[in-house]
């Protein structure tokens, strides 16, 4: 909330006959945003079939779709929108960047137009609370004129050194906020760092293990590297800064679309450090975001053998040889509750998780 402003106007509607903002984020699973581009006459073919088959689809207007095809990338996603039932499926869009030539009919369109099916916007290069409290006012007054009954939730990209020193701002600058991505691509120029690559790791940053001797012998001997996580302090800022105003972080875009092996440990790597789901680029990422964004069987047995254990949820108790308590428990609930969240959309899983049998 914006110092400025008092508690008791937060929650008020910013434009007359706008929806009345959520006091509180849903959550709903969203393991894979999978991107396409609706100019794409190839790939927007397919949008209806994937309705089911992931969480969440993202029409994509921003980089990656042509200049010269940002207009037929709004107009086809209006049409998707329109003609598609999305059933459990959620429906969002990444506008252009609110300093382009296209985020302000991006907005103005997409919202008189699909209004009534979007569920989220994501707002590329948010740089501070001001660009939220601009989409904020502008979608009001937008959602109040299309006479839509439900708010439309916004969602930023941390992709600029400023955008990252603002983080904790932004999450709170408005009750519309439902989470945070990471752009590791832009976010990596903007600090003009050295890498040349869309996430993910780099072989050349590592730790070195220390030569046996100080002599130069023991400097040119063989020494164990090990590649440290380029991303670690971003994502475990964004994800303090996410929790502290309820709302959701995500790992962002795994560029090298072969190596399903990298995508899976850096997906991994977000969502054991708090992040609720991932970008996927290629119909191939979605089935390892599920994988890696679903909470093992193993992990949820081991969970619900603690929840169990742990009574009425205070006291400690020895499982294995291992201390659990009041704060172990509560570990295992984030768990177990994610697990029934999932479950809920997901019959795949849910067979899995009923089949648990908790020794
Ligand atoms: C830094 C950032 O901003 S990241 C976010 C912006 N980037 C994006 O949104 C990229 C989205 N993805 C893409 O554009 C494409 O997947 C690319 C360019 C990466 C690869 O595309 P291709 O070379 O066509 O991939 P490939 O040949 O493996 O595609 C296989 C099939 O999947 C389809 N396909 C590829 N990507 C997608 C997608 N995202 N959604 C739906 N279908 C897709 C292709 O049309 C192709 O269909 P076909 O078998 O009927 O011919
Ligand atoms: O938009 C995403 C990025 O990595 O940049
Ligand atoms: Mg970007």
């Amino acid at each position: 909330m914006p110092a400025s402003q008092s508690a008791k106007d937060f929650f008020r509607p910013l434009a007359v006959g706008a929806p009345t903002p959520l006091t509180e984020i849903p959550f709903r699973p969203s393991r894979a945003i999978h991107f396409f581009d609706p100019s794409n006459a190839k790939m927007a073919a397919k949008i209806p079939a994937m309705v089911g088959t992931v969480d969440v689809l993202l029409g994509n207007l921003e980089d990656a779709v042509k200049a010269d095809n940002k207009l037929a990338a709004r107009e086809g996603l209006i049409t998707i929108g329109r003609e598609t039932d999305f059933g459990p499926t959620q429906l969002w869009t990444r506008i252009n960047s609110l300093d382009s030539p296209w985020a302000l009919d991006d907005l103005t369109a997409l919202v008189e137009g699909i209004g009534d099916k979007l569920d989220v916007i994501m707002v590329p290069k948010v740089q501070g609370a001001e660009d939220i409290h601009y989409v904020d006012r502008l979608l009001a007054q937008l959602e109040a004129k299309a006479g839509l009954d439900r708010p439309i939730l916004v969602h930023a990209i941390l992709e600029t050194a400023r955008g990252m020193a603002n983080v904790e701002e932004i999450c709170g600058a408005s009750p519309r906020m439902q989470g945070l991505s990471l752009g590791p691509a832009d976010l990596a120029a903007d600090r003009r760092m050295k890498t040349t690559r869309v996430g993910g790791g780099h072989p050349g940053y590592l730790v070195r293990q220390d030569p046996a001797t100080g002599d130069e012998a023991g400097i040119n001997a063989a020494r164990t590297t090990y590649q440290q996580d380029l991303w670690h302090y971003t994502i475990a800022r964004m994800v303090d800064a996410c929790a502290m105003h309820g709302i959701y972080p995500y790992y962002g875009p795994f560029g090298d679309i072969a190596d399903v092996v990298a995508c899976e440990d850096q997906f991994r790597n977000a969502f054991l450090l708090g992040c609720v789901g991932t970008w996927s680029l290629h119909p191939k990422q979605i089935a390892i975001a599920h994988k890696v964004f679903s909470p093992s069987v193993e992990d949820i047995a081991h969970a619900r053998r603690v929840v169990a254990a742990m009574g009425d949820g205070t006291g400690a108790v020895m499982l294995d040889g291992k201390m659990e308590d009041d704060a172990s428990l509560k570990q295992c609930l984030v768990v177990v509750r994610l697990a029934e969240q999932l479950a809920a959309i997901d019959p795949e899983l849910k067979k899995q998780y009923d089949a648990i049998e908790v020794g």
